[in-house]
């Protein structure tokens, strides 16, 4: 397994880009921790197909290099970097039997028999197809396909990396839930390097250490699911993790004064917010408190989603969502406080820190 370096990489697709929207990925340069299982999160279009194929080496960065273990390995091919990959639509052999397809790239590497043997029927229980080892793949359903290409993507251990694109898009909602546990499993006992892309943010939670969060070809945060949560470094986190998403209303900052509409919060410090055109605060749903105390809110709806209800409110002219408890009672004339802690500054929709 391999430390995976992102040196200063950035990519267009055209040839002489002008501008940053020539890039599909703009400046990417960070180090990814060997035996790390990472998500890269984002929206369609964000780039993270393009980061993917640059790490396994169908795509030569514009500019940039990728290193392993600190060895520069930009200019070598994909079965040179030693790299494993299951894409979102199956990649097997359709007349060789399914045993045959787990063990096609380990005897591709020289292993010997009764390791190979050993190997497959490990992964055959995992990916719940041992009854089926000596079927064909043809005639198989597209579910089964598609959990062989995932089974070779992991038979192998000796490779630096496995790279994994919406690989359980075609897998029904159940098993897709059982074959993610399992991956997280496997990656728990073997320290594999993974790198997971999906546009699903359950995905992403529970099946990696750090999220990678992608948007419009930049990685805005990289973090664990609580960072993401209580702490969005970019307001696009804050939208895209949780549901509802963080609420973000224009705001005036001076000093430690944060001023929306005609209310005004008193912060513990002075964000540093200097030259910004724009100034928003953040705050998720569950750090609101309803109630008779605070800011005054006009109620628009109610959601009932079972144990939590959402309030839809308008608050200093914007509209604010906020998580309750099923039980927890909406006066007329409601009121809200946001926790001091959970309350974030952004200038121009990046989190900010205190003025030094
Ligand atoms: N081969 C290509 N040639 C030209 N432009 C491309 C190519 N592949 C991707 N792009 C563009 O690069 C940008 C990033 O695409 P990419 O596929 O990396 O995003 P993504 O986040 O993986 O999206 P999706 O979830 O839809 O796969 C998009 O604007 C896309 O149109």
């Amino acid at each position: 397994m391999a430390r995976i370096t992102l040196d200063h990489i950035r990519h267009a697709y055209g040839p002489n880009p002008k501008s940053e929207k020539d890039y599909a990925l703009r400046e990417v340069d960070h180090e990814w921790n060997d035996g790390g299982a990472y998500a890269l999160l984002g929206p369609s279009g964000c780039g993270k197909t393009t980061l993917l194929n640059i790490i396994s080496g169908l795509v030569q960065p514009s500019h940039g290099r990728i290193l392993f273990d600190g060895k520069d390995v930009t200019d070598l091919s994909t079965q040179q970097r030693n790299i494993a990959q299951v894409f979102q639509f199956p990649v097997i052999y359709d007349t060789m039997t399914v045993y045959d397809n787990l063990a096609f790239p380990l005897r591709n590497r020289g292993v010997a028999e009764p390791e190979v043997d050993r190997r497959v029927r490990e992964i055959l229980e995992m990916i719940d197809l041992s009854g089926w080892a000596n079927r064909r793949a043809r005639g198989l359903t597209a579910d089964q396909k598609q959990k062989i290409s995932l089974g070779r993507g992991l038979v192998r251990s000796d490779v630096n990396a496995i790279l994994f694109d919406e690989p359980l898009t075609v897998i029904d909602p159940h098993m897709k839930w059982v074959l993610r546990s399992q991956l997280k499993r496997l990656h728990k006992q073997f320290g594999f390097t993974m790198v997971y892309v999906t546009h699903d943010q359950t995905e992403a939670l529970t099946f990696a250490d750090k999220v990678v969060v992608m948007y419009d070809g930049e990685i805005v945060q990289i973090g664990t699911p609580a960072e993401l949560f209580e702490r969005p470094s970019h307001t696009f986190v804050g939208y895209f993790i949780g549901s509802p998403g963080m609420n973000f209303m224009p705001a005036r900052v001076e000093g430690n004064a944060v001023r929306m509409g005609g209310e005004t919060l008193t912060l513990d410090y002075a964000p540093k917010t200097t030259g910004a055109t724009k100034t928003e605060l953040g705050i998720r749903p569950e750090f609101i408190r309803i109630g008779r105390e605070g800011m005054p809110i006009t109620v628009i709806k109610v959601e009932d989603i079972g144990r939590l209800k959402i309030v839809r409110a308008q608050f200093a002219g914007q509209p604010l969502a906020i998580v309750t408890s099923e039980d927890a009672e909406i006066p007329s004339e409601a009121r809200v406080t946001f926790e001091p802690t959970a309350i974030g500054i952004y200038a121009d929709s990046w989190r900010v820190g205190r003025e030094a």
